[in-house]
């Protein structure tokens, strides 16, 4: 197996401000988002972080993609560092998140060429490329119309295919499927799996049990910043549900924690 993502203590706090403190009812000045975050994920496989609201998944995947800093430690993707070589990192990455907003103003053909030239794909590549996936994707017909005229989940498989653009070996997915209804949500997963057969290497973050169950290889489980178990899912499920291992494991560490 080949190592393709190795994530070596990871810290990250944030400073709340007032305004955050008295939303959250808190005097806490300082939220340890991630702490000594470390995990590896292989080569075509797909690794999901599953946590509850809050765990710390989001700010990992942040880190992952390059849009946020480390306060220490450091990952290798691809044999690229995010804190030495962000730049190279984000040529090898696609990121995607649901809370991803398109400019409402263009259509998916624009924003795909614009996109795409950003990247310095090649325009014969580009087309090649931008039909398969419009075409996968059911986007062709709507390729001129604007995207705030589209529904949700025509937005969202917009949105996949932009990330795409580049033909990314990692795929760091924030919440594949959450706010689409079941039809999109089939959609994605399934083009996920897809991806992986491809060889692609794929990392989501969740706290959808069945979504962990249908995708993905490997697990790692994270509360309050912390990866408390991370193995192949049928290590981590240990012979249950994996539903049932994660609420055990949440009490264990919660219990023990306050
Ligand atoms: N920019 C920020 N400023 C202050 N606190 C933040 C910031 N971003 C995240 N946090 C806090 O860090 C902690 C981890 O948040 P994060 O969004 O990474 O969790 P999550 O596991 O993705 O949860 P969710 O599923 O709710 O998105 C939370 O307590 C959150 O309030």
């Amino acid at each position: 197996m080949e190592e393709i993502m190795k994530v070596k203590g990871l810290n990250k706090t944030f400073t709340l401000s007032q305004k955050q403190q008295k939303i959250e009812k808190t005097n806490e000045k300082k939220r340890i988002a991630v702490h000594d975050l470390s995990f590896t994920s292989y080569r075509g496989e797909v690794f999901g972080l599953l946590g509850p609201n809050g765990a710390g998944k989001t700010t990992t995947l942040r880190m992952l993609a390059t849009l946020i800093k480390p306060d220490s430690g450091d990952a290798v993707l691809d044999g690229s560092s995010i804190v030495n070589a962000p730049e190279e990192v984000r040529s090898k990455i696609g990121f995607l998140t649901s809370e991803l907003k398109l400019e409402g103003f263009f259509t998916p053909n624009y924003l795909y060429n614009f996109f795409s030239d950003l990247y310095g794909v090649e325009p014969a590549v580009r087309d090649e490329r931008k039909k398969r996936l419009f075409d996968r994707f059911g986007i062709t017909q709507f390729a001129e119309v604007k995207v705030k005229d589209m529904s949700t989940g025509m937005k969202q498989k917009v949105s996949l295919v932009i990330s795409l653009v580049h033909d990314p070996e990692i795929i760091i997915f924030d919440e594949p499927t959450n706010g689409l209804d079941v039809l999109t949500a089939k959609v994605v997963t399934d083009f996920l799996l897809e991806l992986k057969k491809e060889g692609k290497s794929i990392i989501v973050s969740t706290h959808i049990f069945s979504l962990i169950e249908k995708i993905c290889d490997r697990v790692g489980i994270i509360i309050k910043g912390e990866m408390i178990i991370c193995d192949t899912l049928e290590a981590v499920k240990n012979g249950k549900s994996l539903e049932d291992r994660f609420f055990e494991i949440y009490e264990e560490t919660v219990g023990e924690a306050e």
